[in-house]
């Protein structure tokens, strides 16, 4: 039987400098005995669960379950399928993995796979199953019928922003407060929103990661679970302070990297005035749970995802860059019913951006989360976020947007965590958008349009037809869902 065992290394104080290997114990027994030190330390601390769950099993899952069984020990995985059809689809097959890069096709398999249906949720509340008419009695906390009761360790969230709360209704009982949830979506708002629906206890809530992909995948015709790696980027991940260990709404206290001496180095100056209104600020280092340290290395000894870890702070801002490209590109190219680089050499457009831009930066930049980072001021500069905007527009010209892939499907589309998250931070911090809350509501409006020439706007439709959207339809007095078009490939992404 293989045993596992786990090693830590306490390199530094510094809790980001803090190791823990975990290592099969075929590879420990070539090496010396165990000290009894070392036995000491596994007896008292249990071993990991190394299972993977990956919730999602679209190109960003697949390429990711696929990259996970690729590298030398590599971890269980199991694909949490949202639909009987699609599991029974994965059952039938061979239950294997593809990825297509530059035309060579590399098969993967040793998955385990499980059902987790997402429940639809309205107003708050669980009222019924995606993709069934049946409909829910009382708020649904346990396993359905077919569904795992197994507590999960570590979950890779990665279906898209809109879907994420109904997907994780379906295992939040199987999460504890030790389990690790690592989010990839775009935009920013889903895990205020978990914690708010899902978790709103953060005594039990379990920790969180956050990773920003931006590697380009579609669905290859060749067959089912084959995913084309189109785009070749990174995963950029980070650990999120939990709120048993850091108040959220604390700002960050800058960390000084560089130093030409190790002791008390100076404090950069605020580029901002200190807001008495704010509390204290916190500095971003807190200790690393055993779960987010095993699910940060797996994936950072996982060549292909070429991830790469960043402080909270760092991760913030990154996310921010990424949210301002979106929020351009996205519309605009939905509204235009082009490619990406429709948006480029055409100065009425380039006004449409400056306007959007000038509401985005003042919104980032009055954040109080940036508040005593130093530069915050020139890095979301709008002249700065314009010229990220355009060389990503530039770099991506042949590509469709997600945003315009899922208007062209019907599907409900992510721009409320992205147009819709800076009109409703601005809100809260008294920046009025205007011309995002305009482009958010067009955005909805084009497509509310598309469903409507597909069929499926109105409430009460031809029952014998899917919808293609999470949002709710009621059908016999029940709330149902119907789910995406698997097969629409998924834009690259960047
Ligand atoms: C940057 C981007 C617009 C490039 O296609 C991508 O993030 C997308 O499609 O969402």
């Amino acid at each position: 039987m293989r045993r596992r065992l786990a090693v830590q290394t306490r390199t530094s104080e510094c809790p980001w400098a803090q190791s823990r290997l975990t290592v099969d114990s075929k590879d420990a027994m070539d090496g010396p005995p165990l000290s009894s030190r070392a036995t000491d330390f596994y007896r008292t601390n249990p071993v990991l669960n190394r299972r993977i769950h990956i919730m999602g099993v679209g190109n960003v899952g697949s390429f990711i379950a696929h990259a996970l069984r690729g590298i030398p020990n590599p971890p269980p995985v199991t694909l949490l399928f949202s639909n009987w059809a699609k599991l029974s689809e994965w059952n039938e097959s061979p239950q294997r993995l593809s990825l297509v890069t530059d035309g060579d096709t590399e098969i993967r398999d040793g998955y385990s796979a499980e059902i987790a249906i997402p429940r639809i949720r309205y107003h708050g509340k669980e009222v019924g199953l995606s993709g069934t008419t049946e409909s829910l009695s009382a708020p649904q906390s346990k396993s359905l019928e077919g569904e795992s009761t197994e507590s999960i360790s570590s979950l890779i969230v990665c279906t898209k922003a809109p879907y994420v709360l109904q997907g994780l209704s379906a295992v939040k009982h199987r999460l504890h407060k030790d389990s690790v949830v690592l989010f990839l979506q775009n935009g920013m708002g889903t895990v205020e929103e978990v914690n708010r629906e899902i978790f709103p206890d953060p005594a039990t809530r379990p920790h969180y990661m956050l990773g920003i992909n931006s590697h380009g995948m579609h669905s290859a015709s060749s067959g089912p679970f084959t995913t084309v790696h189109a785009g070749f980027g990174t995963i950029s991940l980070g650990i999120l302070p939990h709120e048993r260990d850091r108040k959220p709404d604390a700002p960050y206290e800058p960390t000084q990297k560089f130093s030409p001496q190790r002791k008390q180095p100076p404090k950069p100056p605020s580029t901002q005035p200190t807001d008495p209104d704010l509390p204290p600020p916190k500095p971003a280092t807190f200790a690393w749970t055993p779960n987010q340290r095993y699910l940060l290395r797996t994936l950072l000894r996982t060549p292909v995802l070429s991830a790469a870890a960043f402080s909270p702070p760092d991760l913030l801002q990154l996310q921010l860059e990424k949210l301002a490209v979106n929020c351009i590109v996205n519309p605009l190219t939905v509204l235009l019913d082009a490619r990406n680089g429709a948006i480029l050499y055409n100065y009425a457009l380039t006004r449409c951006m400056r306007l959007l831009l000038a509401e985005i930066s003042l919104v980032i930049r009055s954040l109080p989360d940036l508040h005593y980072i130093p530069n915050v001021e020139h890095r979301f500069d709008p002249g700065r976020l314009e010229t990220i905007v355009v060389g990503v527009a530039q770099k991506t010209s042949g590509n469709v947007s997600s945003m315009l892939a899922d208007v062209r499907a019907g599907r409900q589309t992510e721009v409320d965590y992205i147009n819709g998250w800076i009109v409703s931070k601005g809100e809260e911090l008294g920046v009025r958008c205007l011309m995002n809350y305009m482009l958010l509501n067009l955005v909805k409006g084009k497509k509310n349009m598309i469903q409507m020439e597909m069929g499926e706007g109105v409430p009460f439709v031809d029952e014998s037809r899917e919808r293609r959207d999470g949002g709710i339809r009621v059908k016999s007095g029940v709330a149902v869902a119907g789910e995406g078009n698997e097969k629409e490939k998924e834009r690259g992404k960047l």
